[in-house]
């Protein structure tokens, strides 16, 4: 809940907590008390993660791809899903049913900003949020391009911060990482 509360009094309401550890849905409990906060699960991958994700608070799925089961279960459990692309087949067949807002995984590893710029002329009618890898340096370049809405990261938080409880060092991070916003 302090990580959370750091993180929306630095401007940046929007959580990810990725279902990576055993303490994943007892931190989407704890944020989602937060006032002002819109907590999502990450790491989302099987209809089982989906439910148990929706039960703790969690407003919306980010998942790294997409499949069709996982598609359907969030849709079954009325969980907004932020579903991963990082081909323009991928994004193709997700737009195709309804998907146009993706995120870019691995952004970095899958090409970066010189992918999307690519993917930004065939396909101009779909936006990314990439995550994996983006840097405070980065990001400005990332949200220079024309197809990115929102970039992801973990860098405002790191887990020396978390542990130690530093949360004002987090709240400085998070208004600079808002600071970056070009649109
Ligand atoms: O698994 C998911 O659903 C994710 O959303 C992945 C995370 O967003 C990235 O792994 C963050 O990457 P770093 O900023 O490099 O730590």
């Amino acid at each position: 809940a302090d990580l959370a509360a750091a993180l929306v009094e630095g401007g940046l309401p929007v959580l990810e907590v990725t279902l990576r550890t055993p303490a994943a849905l007892d931190v989407i409990r704890a944020m989602a008390q937060v006032p002002g906060g819109h907590v999502g699960a990450g790491t989302v991958l099987t209809p089982d993660d989906v439910k148990r994700a929706r039960e703790a608070g969690a407003s919306f799925a980010v998942s790294p791809g997409a499949t069709e089961t996982l598609i359907r279960a969030c849709e079954d459990e009325g969980l907004a899903l932020l579903p991963g692309a990082a081909t323009a087949s991928e994004a193709m067949r997700l737009a195709e049913i309804g998907y146009d807002m993706l995120k870019f995984f691995p952004a970095e590893a899958a090409g970066g900003v010189k992918a999307l710029k690519s993917l930004a002329g065939p396909l101009p009618h779909i936006s990314f949020c990439p995550t994996g890898g983006v840097t405070p340096q980065s990001a400005p370049d990332y949200l220079s391009a024309p197809n990115v809405i929102c970039v992801g990261g973990s860098w405002i938080a790191p887990d020396a911060d978390v542990t130690a409880g530093h949360w004002a060092t987090i709240t400085e991070r998070a208004k600079a990482a808002q600071a970056l916003r070009v649109k």
